[in-house]
C-alpha cells in the first residue's frame, strides 16, 4: 500500500522565521508560502533530494493544528505523509482493517493539488499519518 515518503511536516509558531532558518541557516531551497484556508494552515515546502519537509503555521480560527501548537509552543514534528497509488482503495482497506480515517473519510485536495486523507495518531503509535495519492 505505502509508497515513498512524500513529506515530513513540522508545525512552527512563526513561518517567516522558520523559512529564514531553513533557507539561511540550513541553506535549503524553500517554496513560497501557500495559504490553504480549507485546511486552516499556511505551508511552505523545503525541497530535499529524496523527500520534502512541510513547514506549517495555523491559519484562521479552528485550525486543526492550533491545539498542537498550544501544547508545543516551540513547534514540533506533526505528521508524516506517505504516497499511495489509489487513495480510495487505501482508505477502504484501512477501514476494513480497523484504522480510523479522519474527517468524513472523503479525500480533500492537499497542498500539491492531489487527494489526501489523514489517519488517527492514536492508531499509529502517536503519529499522525497523511496519505497522498500520486
Ligand atoms: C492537507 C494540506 C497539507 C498537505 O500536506 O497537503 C497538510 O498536511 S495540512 C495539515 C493540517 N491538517 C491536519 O492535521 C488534519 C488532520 N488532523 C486533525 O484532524 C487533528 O489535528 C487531530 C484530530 C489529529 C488532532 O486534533 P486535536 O489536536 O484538536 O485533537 P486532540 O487534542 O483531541 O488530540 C487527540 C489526541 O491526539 C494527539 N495528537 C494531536 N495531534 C497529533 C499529532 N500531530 N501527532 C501525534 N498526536 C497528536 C493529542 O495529543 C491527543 O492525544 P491525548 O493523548 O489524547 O492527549
Ligand atoms: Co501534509
Amino acid at each position: 500500500m505505502l509508497g515513498r515518503v512524500n513529506h515530513i511536516a513540522i508545525v512552527v509558531p512563526d513561518l517567516g522565521k522558520a523559512v529564514a532558518s531553513y533557507r539561511d541557516t540550513l541553506g535549503a531551497s524553500v517554496s513560497a508560502p501557500q495559504s490553504l484556508p480549507e485546511h486552516g494552515v499556511t505551508v511552505v515546502f523545503v525541497e530535499l533530494p529524496n523527500t520534502k519537509v512541510e513547514l506549517l503555521e495555523p491559519l484562521g480560527e479552528g485550525s486543526p493544528i492550533r491545539s498542537f501548537l498550544d501544547k508545543n509552543p516551540s513547534g514540533g514534528m506533526h505528521h508524516i505523509c506517505y504516497e499511495v497509488d489509489d487513495i480510495l482503495v487505501a482508505r477502504d482497506s484501512l477501514i476494513e482493517r480497523g484504522a480510523r480515517v479522519l474527517g468524513a473519510g472523503e479525500p480533500k485536495t492537499g497542498a500539491h493539488g492531489r487527494p489526501v486523507l489523514f489517519l488517527h495518531p492514536k492508531d499509529f503509535f502517536g503519529t499522525l499519518i497523511e496519505l497522498e495519492q500520486v
